[in-house]
């Protein structure tokens, strides 16, 4: 037998171990309504895994089919069923002789355990094991009298089932609907990779830019750094040779200039000596004047008193005789030769004197002239400087009288407290760089600062109460720092033109420090407006520039400029100030000196002047006695001629005269050849102070071109420290290097081609704009997720395809087991109808024979002279023998190692009960049946049979019973 044995044991109503045991083909299980016939049926079903209560017929938990007690007996803790199958035929795919399937139940924890071989196991383990044996818990083994009685009123999609299950594609069916799950679970994963998949596609394209452009970057930054370093290292040396060679030469420059201040010094010392020198040979110039005077005074008395005389000797030569006459006249000849060859001779002397003055006069005349001239010009510039430190003074006195509002909340600080001031007082320039930085501010120059936003809107209210018009403020405490980008710093510091940042050269107090680099902390001077140009181009038109004229090439690329009026900046008032001060103090200087040389200069043609008009005036006068004299002689030459006389002693007073003028002439002789070589050294001592002057006004001007170069060096000097220092922060700061670290990382290059190249690649980065630098590695992860998950999908649609593939060909063969099996059906059941039902006539068929793995099935049935075909209208034993046929047909074409009837005959009346039971019986060789039945003749045909009872403890107790006893049983009698 297949079915060898069942042990139950607190299933339903056998609360004790029952044993059931089946030795021959029919097992027919008898017994009263209620005395738990059905429960072995469903005892069975239970272990082969039915997991439906309802269909267990129990409660709505699995735990109700456990024992649940009687009047008279506790109900059980543990339901326990086992099957035990002869395997010799290996109908269960095992290589064991006897299968035991055991399943039970406990009450407490709910817990179930299934066991094959007394081996725990799986519930989907006892599934697998009986699929393909026909026992499945919905197969056709175990057939009800519920089965047969819906099975002509059922749908003929839903009578398709036991078709089905007859051609054995249930496996099929559920391997197909495995298939299709797993295909469905594949299309799911697949539509899920896909959105993956589509997701990972639309970062790819703009990580892949993004990661290309990471990589330029990269080889940019690498080739940049390579020779950016190289120069920034070869600029470094190069700064502090220049550095170096500044510093000697302006060493160099600091000693000449302290030398020639030396020689300065010295040259005023030697001036001051020699002029006193001057003073005294002036001094004793005039002191010979004097004397002079005095002598020519002397001489023309004496001359008088000489022609009084003459005219005494004229007399007495009238009164005189011949010879006396002509000695007389002799010697008078003689002596008016001597006196009008002297005074010829004095004159000319004189003359010549007084035209080496004159030319002295002219001399000094010219000079005076030019140094007035000189001395004019500088006072009219001292006055200019004094006019415009006039102006200054009064617009740093009363500022901002032009902008009315910022004047109203300056007049009222004191009571509106927290006003700082106005930008243009409160900031700094050098006045070379007021142009620049004006424009750097524009429209903020008359901002007024505040301390903070209460004061700014309290200042506001008080403009908006007094109409006073409308000003911007700047509160101080929100006021942050705005530098340039530190590219734009360096491409800055590396262009042409390039003077500083525009903060750089603003001064004010530390605490508006942050005002000041807010406003010019990314503004950029640079000399004109063409380097201006070029290096905005090289920023791309992202810092605003400014040039030392005032003009502007704003952020985006728009200008601004044009003449300027010269108007005072309150930014530069301060330093111009402070310049014109000490430019008035060196005007007054430059004045008072040129004054003081021409004053000396009036003061020496003053005495040339008087030396000129006494040489005149002696000139006239010896002019005249030249005259006399002349005429004098002259005539006595004609008066000699004519007579001829003795000499005659001259008189004592005449002779004392004589000798007197003699020495009077010796004595003017003398002072005049003193004053000559005093004059000479005079004018020399004059010539040799202008020169030193001269020398000393060129070596004025060196030093003044000393002192220019000097600042130059130094200004120079501060700019390559600034710019070396830059180049340091640069290394530090972009490359975290130290200048030694560097140096040992230089190459060999030429620096204004490498410098080309840093431009060129610090352009072509910043035109990258930002740059991911993670962007390479996102790119590949991304990427190899995509890969992985493209390779997935292939995966995939290599799995749906070989599943779709195995459905198709689960299809074909259940098309064909389908018909082979319908088939066989209807060709057996036509002979099992007409034995049925003593003739007529049976036959199936396909509702839709092209869809043959879904068509419904119908029955075509003609029972003998009947010509009903609705199998509705047929009886309830009709329609239960019509399905009985229909099961014997099937087990005709298939054979089934068991099977269950519960009450299928039960509709059945006596006569058919018994062609069912004969039926029944040929089948007995080829099936094991276990038969639950109320009929006397099923029970005839059974070979067991095996009684149920149960008393009033409520639990199902068996016996095997004799047929006789059987009847007795089903009729609730007692069994002896
Ligand atoms: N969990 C349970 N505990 C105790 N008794 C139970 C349990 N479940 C069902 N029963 C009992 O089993 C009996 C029903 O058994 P069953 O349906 O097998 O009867 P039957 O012999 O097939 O009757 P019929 O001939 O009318 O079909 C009922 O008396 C019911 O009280």
């Amino acid at each position: 037998m297949f079915l060898k044995r069942i042990e139950i044991q607190g299933f339903k109503s056998f609360a004790d171990k029952t044993i059931l045991q089946f030795d021959q083909n029919i097992t027919g299980i008898v017994g009263p309504n209620g005395c738990g016939k059905s429960n072995v049926n469903d005892a069975i079903r239970w272990v082969l895994g039915e997991q439906s209560t309802k269909s267990l017929r129990s409660g709505s938990s699995m735990s109700d089919i456990i024992f649940s007690g009687s009047e008279y007996r506790k109900p059980v803790n543990m339901a326990k069923v086992t099957l035990v199958f002869d395997n010799s035929l290996h109908i269960f795919d095992s290589p064991y002789e006897e299968i035991e399937i055991t399943r039970q139940l406990q009450r407490s924890t709910n817990e179930a355990s299934y066991f094959i071989n007394k081996e725990p196991c799986r519930l989907k383990d006892i599934n697998d094991l009986v699929m393909d044996t026909g026992l499945g818990r919905d197969s056709l083994s175990i057939i009800t009298q519920g089965n047969i009685s819906a099975f002509a009123d059922a749908k003929p999609e839903d009578r398709r089932l036991l078709f089905e299950e007859a051609a054995g594609v249930a496996k099929y069916k559920k391997r197909k609907k495995v298939s299709l799950q797993k295909l469905e679970k594949t299309k799911d994963n697949l539509d899920r990779l896909q959105d993956i998949l589509d997701e990972l596609e639309k970062q790819l394209s703009p990580l892949e830019k993004q990661a290309e452009k990471a990589k330029i970057y990269k080889n940019l930054k690498t080739e940049l750094s390579s020779i950016e370093i190289s120069v920034l290292v070869e600029e470094i040396e190069s700064m502090h040779r220049q550095i170096e060679d500044l510093s000697h030469a302006l060493f160099e420059a600091k000693t000449i200039y302290t030398s020639k201040e030396a020689s300065l010094n010295q040259q005023e010392i030697d001036i001051s000596n020699y002029r006193q020198e001057m003073h005294a040979l002036d001094r004793q110039i005039n002191d010979l004047q004097g004397q002079y005077t005095r002598a020519m005074e002397d001489s023309y008395r004496l001359e008088k008193q000489k022609v009084e005389l003459d005219e005494k000797r004229k007399y007495r030569l009238l009164q005189a005789d011949a010879l006396a006459r002509q000695d007389e006249l002799k010697q008078m000849l003689q002596e008016a030769k001597y006196e009008f060859e002297d005074r010829q001779k004095r004159l000319q002397i004189l003359k010549a004197d007084l035209e080496m003055h004159l030319k002295r006069l002219n001399d000094l005349k010219n000079k005076e002239n030019q140094a007035s001239m000189q001395a004019s010009q500088q006072r009219h510039v001292l006055q200019e400087l004094k006019n415009r430190k006039q102006v200054l003074e009064n617009i740093a006195r009363q500022p901002f009288s032009h902008q009315q509002s910022v004047r109203a909340v300056l007049d009222a600080r004191h009571s509106l407290m927290g006003i700082e001031g106005v930008v243009s007082e409160l900031l700094k320039a050098q006045p070379e760089h007021a142009k620049a930085i004006e424009a750097a501010l524009q429209g903020s120059l008359y901002h007024i600062v505040t301390k903070d936003e209460a004061a700014a809107r309290n200042a506001i209210g008080y403009l908006k109460k007094n109409k006073s018009g409308r000003a911007t403020f700047l509160p101080l405490n929100i006021m942050k720092k705005r530098f340039a980008a530190q590219d734009q710093q360096i491409i800055a510091s590396q262009s042409e033109g390039m003077i500083c940042w525009a903060y750089e050269c603003v001064s004010c107090a530390p605490k508006y420090e942050d005002l000041r680099d807010r406003l010019l902390g990314n503004v950029l001077v640079m000399d004109n407006l063409v380097h201006a140009n070029e290096c905005a181009k090289r920023l791309q038109y992202r810092v605003k520039i400014v040039t030392l004229d005032g003009d502007i090439v704003h952020t985006g690329g728009s200008m601004t400029g044009g003449s300027i009026r010269n108007q005072t900046s309150l930014i530069t008032i301060q330093h111009e100030l402070d310049s014109i001060r000490s430019q008035i103090e060196g005007q007054e200087l430059k004045v008072s000196h040129d004054n003081d040389e021409c004053r000396m200069l009036e003061n020496q043609m003053d005495k040339e002047t008087e030396t000129c008009m006494q040489l005149q005036i002696d000139v006239a006068k010896l002019e005249n006695i030249y005259l006399t004299k002349k005429e004098k002689y002259d005539s006595l030459q004609m008066e000699y001629k004519d007579l001829v006389i003795d000499e005659e002693k001259q008189d004592l007073e005449e002779d004392d005269i004589v000798v007197l003028m003699s020495k009077m002439h010796a004595r003017i002789d003398q002072i005049t050849g003193d004053m000559q070589a005093l004059r000479k050294r005079r004018y020399d001592k004059g010539n040799t102070v202008e020169q030193m002057e001269n020398q000393m006004r060129s070596i004025r001007r060196e030093m003044n071109a000393l002192q220019v170069d000097i600042h130059d060096n130094e200004l120079e000097q501060a700019k390559k420290q600034a710019y070396l220092d830059t180049a340091l922060r640069q290394l530090n700061s972009e490359y975290s290097m130290t200048f030694e670290h560097a140096k040992d990382q230089k190459q060999d290059i030429d620096l204004s081609e490498a410098k080309q190249r840093v431009q060129v690649l610090r352009t072509e980065i910043s035109k990258l704009g930002n740059v991911n630098p993670d962007a390479p590695d996102q790119y590949k992860e991304i990427k190899e997720r995509f890969d992985f998950m493209t390779s997935q999908k292939e995966d995939l649609e290599r799995a749906s395809a070989s599943i779709l593939s195995a459905i198709d060909e689960m299809d074909q063969t259940m098309k064909v087991q389908f018909v082979d099996m319908f088939e066989k059906i209807n060709q057996e059941l036509d002979g099992i109808f007409k034995a049925m039902f003593g003739g007529g006539k049976a036959k199936l068929s396909m509702v839709d024979p092209e869809d043959v793995l879904n068509t419904g099935i119908e029955i075509d049935v003609q029972p003998p002279g009947k010509m009903v075909k609705n199998l509705q209208s047929f009886s309830g034993g009709e329609k239960a023998l019509i399905a009985i046929s229909v099961l014997f047909a099937i087990l005709q074409a298939r054979v089934m190692p068991l099977c269950i009837f519960d009450e299928v005959e039960a509709a059945l009346d006596q006569a058919n009960v018994e062609r069912f039971a004969r039926y029944l019986s040929r089948f007995g060789d080829r099936s094991q049946f276990i038969v639950v039945t109320h009929r006397p003749g099923t029970m005839e045909q059974c070979d067991t049979l095996y009684g149920i009872t149960m008393q009033k403890d409520g639990v199902s107790k068996l016996l095997k019973v004799q047929l006789k006893d059987a009847v007795h049983i089903v009729e609730n009698k007692e069994v002896n």
